[in-house]
């Protein structure tokens, strides 16, 4: 069998006497999008966070490409090709949208943080262009010049899928990416999230059952910290212990 892009490997977090994430084993095959969802305090952030460098995993093992990455810093992590976007804002207000995309590219090719770089900033063509395709694919390219805290909502959520784009990455790890968003705007990121998966292999976090089930080539499903059952989303929803688990007892 071919080596997964991604593959977990009993990984496990605990903080204090809570086991958040419990020995989970998980394959992410290249060039499908896997939901991992669950419910309300089921560990799916940690897991995240453990993916992304920003927690050290308790126990496990984390590989990209067949290589160890659960050791590595996050800023590390990005340059080996797994980027992520996040739940919550994560941007520079005060500058404009295509500088903080700019900066995401510029931090990519030269390994510093994008704060580190706002110490000696330095305006290069090269990485300027890049994010302006960045928010070409985005549809942003008429907002490039706004100040990013003065963006919408939705607006903003997609400026920072942009940051992540800008690492130009193989994996982009997504945390609920509509959260918030309305009606509209939820349709626009589930067609982005369409869109950036026919060249990007995508995990995502994803609550609304209908972007999920449209987008997802599988659905890995955490209860208590455990992976439950994974497999196509047709699949899964039939699953007794899913519905239970998740649903409530109803099919989403
Ligand atoms: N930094 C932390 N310190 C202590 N406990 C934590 C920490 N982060 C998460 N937890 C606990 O770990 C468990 C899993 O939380 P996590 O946020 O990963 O769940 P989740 O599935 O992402 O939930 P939600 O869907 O509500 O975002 C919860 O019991 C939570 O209280």
């Amino acid at each position: 069998m071919a080596t997964p892009l991604l593959a977990l490997d009993s990984v496990t977090k605990e903080f204090g006497s809570i086991r958040a994430v419990d020995e989970v084993t998980l394959d992410i095959p290249e060039s499908e999008v896997t939901a991992v969802i669950g419910p309300n305090g089921a560990g799916k952030t940690t897991l995240f966070n453990l993916i992304t460098g920003r927690y050290e995993l308790t126990d496990g093992q984390i590989e990209l490409r067949g290589e160890r990455i659960d050791q590595l810093e996050p800023q590390d992590i990005v340059q080996q090709g797994l980027a992520r976007s996040f739940q919550i804002t994560n941007f520079f207000p005060d500058l404009t949208a295509l500088e903080n995309v700019r900066l995401a590219a510029q931090a990519q090719r030269t390994g510093l943080t994008p704060g580190a770089l706002l110490q000696h900033y330095d305006d290069q063509s090269e990485t300027r262009e890049a994010a302006r395709d960045v928010l070409k694919r985005l549809d942003l390219l008429d907002i490039a010049e706004e100040q990013a805290g003065s963006l919408a909502h939705g607006q903003q959520r997609h400026l920072e899928i942009g940051i992540a784009l800008a690492c130009d990455p193989d994996l982009l790890v997504m945390d609920e990416p509509t959260a918030g968003m309305s009606p509209d705007e939820t349709v626009e990121t589930r067609e982005l999230v369409e869109d950036l998966a026919e060249d990007i292999t995508i995990v995502i976090i994803e609550h609304d059952m209908d972007v999920v089930m449209r987008v997802a080539d599988r659905l890995a499903v955490i209860e208590n910290g455990s992976l439950l059952t994974v497999g196509p989303p047709s699949v899964v929803r039939e699953d007794e212990r899913v519905q239970q688990a998740y649903l409530g007892g109803e099919t989403a």
